[in-house]
């Protein structure tokens, strides 16, 4: 829902072509804006903003698209990060070690209370602005 690269770093068309119903000239500079696809209600539904963790749950997710274009946090093609797969066995293994052993949330009076802050200026990174997180130890 909140890619840590926003947006993908950008090509450029080494040749004009038909995108949709845009002529794209030859030498454009074309990205593709990761955050906003994360966020469109077209594919996500109207709860697009919500965090629902579930809607990425392989059932529900071929309910809700069938392209495999809609979730792009780490690209897709032949450039895409060559660290996904590393990256999403740490990520479940650090956020499992996390859960287990602490209990963690916002500190009252946070920024971060509705929605993620992102610094500015950091794009195509999203960097949250000064995140303060609160550990309790489970045991
Ligand atoms: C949450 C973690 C990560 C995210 C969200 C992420 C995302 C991305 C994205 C969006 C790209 C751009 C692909 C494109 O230009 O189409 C990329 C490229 C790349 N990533 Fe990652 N990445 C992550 C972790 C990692 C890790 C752990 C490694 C290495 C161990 C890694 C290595 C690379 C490399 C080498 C490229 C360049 C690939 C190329 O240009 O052919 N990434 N990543």
């Amino acid at each position: 829902m909140n890619p840590s690269a926003g947006e993908l770093p950008p090509r450029i068309a080494t040749e004009s072509f038909q995108l949709g119903r845009h002529n794209i000239p030859a030498g454009t500079l074309l990205s593709i804006d990761i955050h906003c696809l994360m966020h469109n209600p077209k594919i996500w539904g109207d709860d697009a903003e919500a965090f629902i963790p579930e809607r990425h749950e392989p059932q529900r997710l071929k309910q809700m698209t069938n392209n495999v274009w809609s979730w792009l946090p780490f690209s897709g093609g032949p450039r895409k990060c060559v660290g996904m797969n590393m990256a999403m066995a740490e990520m479940r293994t650090i956020l499992a070690m996390l859960l287990k052993r602490y209990e963690f949330d916002l500190p009252e009076g946070s920024i971060h209370a509705d929605k993620i802050q992102l610094r500015p200026g950091d794009l195509p990174l999203q960097v949250p602005l000064d995140m303060h997180i609160r550990f309790a130890k489970r045991y």
